[in-house]
This record gives structure tokens, C-alpha cells and sequence, in this order.
């Protein structure tokens, strides 16, 4: 460094060259090994005793393609799957007849060549031959490393015939009456591996229809011989789909098995609200996206399946938007939202009377405040808020102070089954059927206001959820439910004669729900049956934090979280007016099996003279005896009147329809002095 010189090695010229392979790869991997070496002598041993069984396996593998090759079955399945089997038959049955004859050639010459060879070389030239052969037929047969044999991809014979033979499909929907005996399927593709099973699509025949393919699902299933969890039957919708177009996946093993799915939203920093959350994944792995803004959730489940957890992955994408505020009303009173506490606006955990009336309180000015925000909304000028709805400007302008707001209420039927006596605006009510109606305009008017409702309950019947509310509840989620009538009272009526029957989860799939999407949000599908991303304690709280520390930082941090519980001020009167007024579609509470008859009457209830007891047992899916008791119990007593019936005319059993109207006003005008 100095300029003293200091002694170096000798310095070579050249350059330098890519490192020669380390060795010709003439000998195979498996012969590489020192051990592969020392266990040579063993297998040179064993090789007699696999050689036979290896040919045997071949000259089957062989005499198989043969067999396939003479019978022209390539040809066949083509024409049998254009449904021109009948056009192509002539010209299948010669093509099989020009194989046979090139069969018998080629035996008739390779025996001439044999018995020539024979004549000049003697015997040594068959045994030659044979040894050739049968050694070309072992290479043939011979197991690989490590798969000792052919293998059933499912387990059962049955299971896996249908996806070799297309005729076996056509029996099992046969044999679950999907189709008539004389009925046939069209594959529309074959049987091939999606994921961890087997994909088909077919089209029924004309007079079919997918949609009862997909409610008589358990049929099928069991046709199949698989259990109905493995068997995804959906339809084909949009372009290339029709509705007699029918998609079935059936998974080789219980697809809600399994480690539980970590949530994707662990793994982001923050998350904009508008933005349909992560919510699971359905039974073929894809995922499923809940979104909220717009809508509301009711998510219902007997105790201990995960609608405590469905519920806080829901809103974690509200957690981790620091534009959205969050009330959070915990029924239950435990740990489960504790961590929410550092992001909520507003925040009651607990089941005494002081949470019941606070919740009710917070509600109140919420109504107050969605009035408000369409008040608000009207004098914005009309680029930035081109309908009476929100946008995500809107929703992020602090100035107006419309943020997306979610109110999350976990166990609501410990508020809204409070019996205590409540007057409002001079009407005299209960504190339970008031949280009734705030939630029900909450759920009806707020949505365009960026107001979302998501309740969760673990008793969806109906007297605690009452159907007025139930009715504007635009999303649903379904865990495992007691029966199918809890499923319909979370689902929507008659979900379960459409195949969506909550009760029919396994207790063993925690966290596997039904998810029927608002259909309003353009979803495709009816519903889905969702595994949702686990999201325990830990995660949560993580979430929780997160979203703190972007409310800091973005300087919305308020309310609870702010150490700030004061309630605005707000004229309890006019709140009362508006959850009360019948005129915005306020709608009586009808007890059960009335609600459900008139849901499945619709306008027919006004245009209609009777309805048959046939009908509605079975558009409702009720217990005969039972129905008949309890439409007594509420005035409607079942006669007896003459109906058409084709041709000819016949005596039954129903109602007047003029005496359900009847039950109905007597209802709502006890209603209406005060109930
Ligand atoms: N997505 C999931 N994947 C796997 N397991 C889950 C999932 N969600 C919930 N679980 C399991 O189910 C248990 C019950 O969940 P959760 O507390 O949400 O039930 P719950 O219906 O709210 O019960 P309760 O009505 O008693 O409050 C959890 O402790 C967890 O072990």
C-alpha cells in the first residue's frame, strides 16, 4: 500500500471456464448410492421372482389395450357423448370388424414367420422369441419404485366406477330419481381431477332442472356412495351455462376436515372497508368473500360451532379500515371482544338491565344519525353523491363525518328478549321489541348511509328474532343449527327445500357454515357452504391492535376507544316516529306458521279466494297435525271447498284466504294499542 513491494504467488494467464459436470451421468440415480451397490446381489436374487408376476401384469395390460383397440371403444364414447351413437353405430360395428380381420392377419403372419424360423433355426429361435417378448411384456408390467401397484384415488369401488364409466353417473342419478329411467345424461366433460377430487359436468335432460338436482343432493350422494359433505352440486350460470347445466365435485375425502385456515388478514396492514373481507374457503378451496358495505349479516349457530369467530372475521376488515368506526354490543358479557374495546366508537359488554337500556340508548342516536347523513347527503351536489347512497369519498370525508360504520352485536337476543316495560312516543312496548324495531331501521334505512348491522345469535327462532327484522337482513350465515327449521329462520324460508339445511353440518365442522349472500349484491349463487378462516383470541387481538395504531395515526380515534363515552343529544321523539311510522314499511310481527304462510303467499294473499292445506304443508315444510293446531290457536280454522284438478274437480282441505287477512289484522291492531 506504501509502495513497498511484497512477494506474491506465481499469476497465471488464462480465463475462467464454466466447472466441468462432476461426472457423466451414464449410471442411473438409483445406482449412485454405495448402499444401492450393496443390496445388488439381493434384488439380482429376487429379479426370477418378480420377473414372472411382471409379465403376467403386462400381457393383462396388453391384452386389455387390445381388447379396447378391437371394440373400438375410443370411437363409441366419442359418438355415445355427441348422443350420435345411433347415427355412428354401422360405422362402428365395420370398424370393429376391419379390426378383428387385421387381428387375425397379424396372428396368421407372425405364426407363418414363426414356423419358417422354426423349420431353418430349430427351437433355439422360439425360445429366443418368447424370451424377447416376455421380457418386453415384464418391462410392460413392472411395478415403479415405491408404488407397489395400481391404487383406487378414492376409496370404494363404487366411488371411483363412476368416474371410469360414464354409465355408472346415469344410473346414480337414476337411482336418486334426478332423471326417468328412460332419461339419459350428456357429459358435457368427462370426469377429470380438480383439486383433491373429481369434477363432472352434465346437462340433464330438456324437462329436468339443475336447481333439484342440487336440492335433492343427499340422493345423489348416496347413489354415489359418498357422504354429503364430499358432493358440491352447483349450477352452471352466465355463458355456457343453462339451467338444466349441472356441476358436480365430489371430494375424495371430507373436505371440512383438516388443519384450520389461518385468516388472510393476519397477514395485511390495514384493509379498506369497502372491500369484500376474506371469509373462508368453500369445499373445492376457493376462497370466499364476505362483503359488507351495503348489506347486512345475520349469523346464527347453536353454541360452540364458531359464530363468535365467523362473526369477528367479518368485521376485521372494518377493524383495519381507520376510516370506519365500530360499535361493538357483546350480549354474552365474556373475553370474546375484549380486544375490540381499544378500536370501538361505542362499546357494551354485558346482559344486565344497565347494558340492555345503554345499547338501546346508542341505537337511538344512531337512528338520529342516519336521519342525519340523508339530511347531510342531500345537500352534497350531485357528482360527489350522485344517488341518496354513500360512496367511499363520502364515507372517507371528515368533514362530513359519515364514516362506514358497523354495528356488531354478538348474542342479540339477550337485548332484544328484555322484557322490561318501555313507553315510546306514547306507545307502550318492551325494551326487547324497541332494540327490535331500532334494529330494524337501522337495517333497512342505514346501509345506503354506510350504516352495517351484524348480528349473531344462538338462538334464531322465531320469537327472538322477530320477522320483521329477519326480512331486511340482507346476508346470512348459518353454522350448525338444532333443526331445519332454525336453518330457514336463519337462512330464509324454504332454504332447506332448496338443499340448504344447516342442521345436516357435522358437530365435528366448527367454523362451517352456510353462506347465503345479499342478493342484491349480484351474487351468483344462491348460497355456498363456507369453512371460514379461523380467527382465534391471539389473532384477533393482533387485528385489533393493528387496527388501533391505524386510527392514531390516521387521527380517528375516537369515542370509547378515545375515552370518550358522551352520547350526542337527540330528540327521542322523532326517533320514536321514525322506527314507529308503518308508512316507511314498518311491519307487524306475525307469529309463526302465519309469518311463513304469507311469506309463501305473497300478493297471491289478496288475490286468492283459498288455499289448499296440501300446498302450504308443503311450500313450508311443516308437520300437518301440528300447522293445523297452531293456524287454530291464531283464528284460522281449516273447511273443506271444491278446487280444480285438471280436468275434473276436487274436494279439499284448506283455508280462506280472507281468514288469514282477518288473523292477520286482528294481530296487528293488538299490536298497534300497545303489546
Ligand atoms: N373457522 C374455524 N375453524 C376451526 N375451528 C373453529 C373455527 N371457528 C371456531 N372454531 C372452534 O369452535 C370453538 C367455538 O367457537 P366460538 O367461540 O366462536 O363459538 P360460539 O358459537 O360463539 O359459541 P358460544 O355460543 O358458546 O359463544 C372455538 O373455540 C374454536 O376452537
Amino acid at each position: 500500500m506504501n509502495g513497498d513491494l511484497v512477494p506474491v504467488e506465481p499469476v497465471l494467464d488464462g480465463e475462467v471456464v464454466a466447472e466441468p459436470a462432476a461426472s457423466v451421468r451414464l449410471v442411473p440415480v438409483a445406482w449412485r448410492s454405495r448402499q444401492a451397490w450393496r443390496g445388488a446381489p439381493a434384488r439380482l436374487l429376487r429379479l426370477p421372482l418378480r420377473f414372472f408376476p411382471a409379465v403376467g401384469r403386462g400381457a393383462l395390460v396388453v391384452f386389455r389395450a387390445w381388447r379396447r383397440w378391437v371394440r373400438v371403444r375410443d370411437y363409441r364414447e366419442a359418438a355415445e357423448q355427441a348422443e350420435k351413437l345411433a347415427d355412428k353405430y354401422v360405422e362402428i360395428r365395420e370398424l370393429g370388424l376391419y379390426r378383428w380381420r387385421v387381428t387375425g392377419m397379424a396372428l396368421g403372419l407372425v405364426s407363418a414367420l414363426l414356423f419358417a424360423g422354426y423349420v431353418v433355426w430349430g427351437g433355439v429361435l422360439l425360445w429366443g422369441v418368447a424370451g424377447g417378448g416376455a421380457t418386453v411384456v415384464a418391462v410392460i408390467g413392472r411395478r415403479k419404485d415405491g408404488s407397489p401397484g395400481r391404487k383406487a384415488v378414492m376409496n370404494g369401488a363404487r366411488v371411483l366406477a363412476w368416474t371410469m364409466d360414464g354409465q355408472l353417473l346415469v344410473d346414480a342419478f337414476r337411482d336418486a330419481k334426478l332423471i326417468g329411467k328412460d332419461e339419459a345424461l350428456r357429459l358435457v366433460e368427462r370426469p377429470h381431477r380438480v383439486g383433491d377430487g373429481w369434477a363432472v359436468v352434465a346437462d340433464l335432460p330438456a324437462t329436468r332442472k339443475a336447481a333439484d338436482v342440487i336440492k335433492n343432493r343427499d340422493a345423489l350422494a348416496s347413489a354415489l356412495a359418498v357422504d354429503e359433505v364430499q358432493l358440491v352440486a352447483e349450477r352452471v350460470r352466465g355463458r355456457g351455462g343453462h339451467a338444466g347445466r349441472v356441476s358436480l365435485w365430489v371430494a375424495d375425502e371430507d373436505p371440512y376436515a383438516g388443519a384450520p385456515l389461518r385468516a388472510p388478514l393476519l397477514d395485511v396492514e390495514r384493509w379498506d372497508a369497502w372491500r369484500a373481507v376474506p371469509f373462508g374457503r368453500d369445499a373445492r378451496g376457493r376462497r370466499v368473500d364476505l362483503p359488507l358495505v351495503w348489506t347486512s349479516l345475520l349469523v346464527g349457530a347453536i353454541p360452540r360451532q364458531g359464530k363468535t369467530f365467523a362473526t369477528r372475521l367479518a368485521v376485521s376488515g372494518l377493524v383495519l379500515d381507520p376510516y370506519a368506526r365500530l360499535y361493538v354490543f357483546d350480549g354474552k358479557g365474556g373475553k370474546d371482544w375484549e380486544a375490540a374495546e381499544q378500536v370501538a366508537y361505542r362499546y357494551v359488554c354485558g346482559d344486565e338491565q344497565e347494558h340492555a337500556e345503554a345499547v338501546r340508548d346508542h341505537l337511538v342516536v344512531l337512528v338520529a344519525e342516519v336521519q342525519g347523513r340523508y339530511a347531510r347527503m342531500a345537500t352534497v351536489d350531485d357528482e360527489l353523491c350522485p344517488e341518496s347512497k354513500i360512496t367511499p369519498a363520502l364515507s372517507r370525508d371528515p368533514d362530513l363525518g359519515m364514516p362506514v360504520t358497523g354495528v356488531v352485536i354478538d348474542e342479540v337476543q339477550v337485548y332484544l328478549e328484555n322484557t322490561t316495560r318501555v313507553e315510546v312516543g306514547g306507545r307502550k312496548t318492551t325494551l326487547g321489541l324497541y332494540v327490535a324495531d331500532l334494529l330494524t331501521y337501522l337495517v333497512r334505512k342505514g346501509p345506503a348511509a354506510g350504516i352495517v348491522v351484524v348480528l349473531a345469535t344462538q338462538r334464531p327462532d322465531s320469537n327472538t328474532i322477530p320477522s320483521r327484522l329477519r326480512a331486511v337482513l340482507g346476508s346470512r350465515f348459518a353454522l350448525r343449527v338444532m333443526d331445519w327449521r332454525d336453518s330457514n329462520i336463519v337462512l330464509g324460508e324454504q332454504m332447506n327445500t332448496r338443499g340448504y339445511d344447516a342442521s345436516t353440518l357435522l358437530p365435528a365442522h366448527r367454523g362451517v357454515g352456510i353462506l347465503r349472500p345479499d342478493g342484491e349484491m349480484g351474487s351468483d349463487v344462491l348460497a355456498t357452504t363456507v369453512r371460514t378462516y379461523y380467527l382465534p383470541n391471539p389473532d384477533w387481538r393482533t387485528i385489533c391492535t393493528r387496527g388501533r395504531a391505524l386510527r392514531e395515526s390516521a387521527g380517528t380515534l375516537a369515542g370509547h376507544a378515545a375515552g370518550d363515552d358522551s352520547t350526542g343529544v337527540v330528540d327521542p321523539a322523532s326517533v320514536a316516529r321514525a322506527v314507529g311510522d308503518r308508512s316507511e314499511g314498518w311491519v307487524v310481527e306475525l307469529p309463526e306458521p302465519l309469518a311463513s304462510v304469507v311469506e309463501h303467499l305473497g300478493d297471491e294473499l289478496h288475490s286468492r279466494e283459498f288455499v289448499p292445506s296440501a300446498e302450504l304443508i308443503e311450500a313450508l315444510g311443516v308437520e300437518a297435525g301440528r300447522f293445523a293446531r297452531e293456524m287454530g290457536e291464531l283464528g284460522c280454522r281449516p273447511l273443506r271447498q271444491y278446487v280444480p284438478d285438471g280436468e275434473e274437480v276436487r274436494r279439499v282441505r284448506g283455508y280462506l284466504t280472507s281468514d288469514i287477512r282477518t288473523a292477520i289484522d286482528e294481530i296487528s291492531s293488538e299490536a298497534g294499542e300497545g303489546g
